[in-house]
């Protein structure tokens, strides 16, 4: 794993959530993306080297709508950039680590993603990311 690629934000509004992170950076979203396979919308925000992913719930059997309901609004997951994400699931997977998807499936901003189950990463859902070339 390279570098944190994002920090994933459970929100109930985007709308209003957009506008409050957007005061608190100093400076607007440069990005709305929905993830109907997710069940999720988007936005993103570049905070010097950092990038927030905000989450929004499109369904009621979205994780983020679960997500909320089980422990309110705030992280969700910390997303990790890797170079190839079939081999860093293939090293994951024989440490012992539940991949919660067995092929890396399209994430938002263009890229390549896996999630690991947060029960055998001490209660934090790990996401990977791959830029897609
Ligand atoms: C936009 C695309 C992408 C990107 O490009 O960045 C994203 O970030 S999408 C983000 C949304 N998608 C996901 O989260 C996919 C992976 N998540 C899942 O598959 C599920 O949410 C889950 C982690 C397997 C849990 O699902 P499920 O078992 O159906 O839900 P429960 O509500 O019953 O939870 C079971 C258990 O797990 C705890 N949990 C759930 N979510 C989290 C979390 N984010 N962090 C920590 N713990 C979490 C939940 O509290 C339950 O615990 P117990 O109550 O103790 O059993
Ligand atoms: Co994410």
């Amino acid at each position: 794993m390279r570098k944190i690629e994002h920090i994933g934000i459970a929100v109930k509004s985007l709308e209003s959530s957009n506008e409050l992170f957007g005061k608190l950076f100093g400076e607007a979203h440069y990005k709305v993306e929905e993830v109907a396979s997710e069940g999720v919308n988007t936005s993103f925000f570049q905070v010097g080297p950092n990038k927030i992913e905000l989450l929004e719930a499109t369904k009621p059997d979205s994780p983020i709508a679960k997500f909320i309901e089980k422990k309110g609004e705030g992280i969700h997951h910390i997303a990790y950039d890797v170079e190839d994400i079939r081999a860093e699931m293939k090293r994951l997977a024989a440490e012992g680590f539940t991949l919660l998807n067995e092929e890396p499936k399209k994430g938002a901003d263009n890229k390549l993603v896996c999630f690991l189950h947060p029960k055998t990463t001490n209660g934090v859902l790990i996401e990977l990311c791959q830029e897609i070339g």
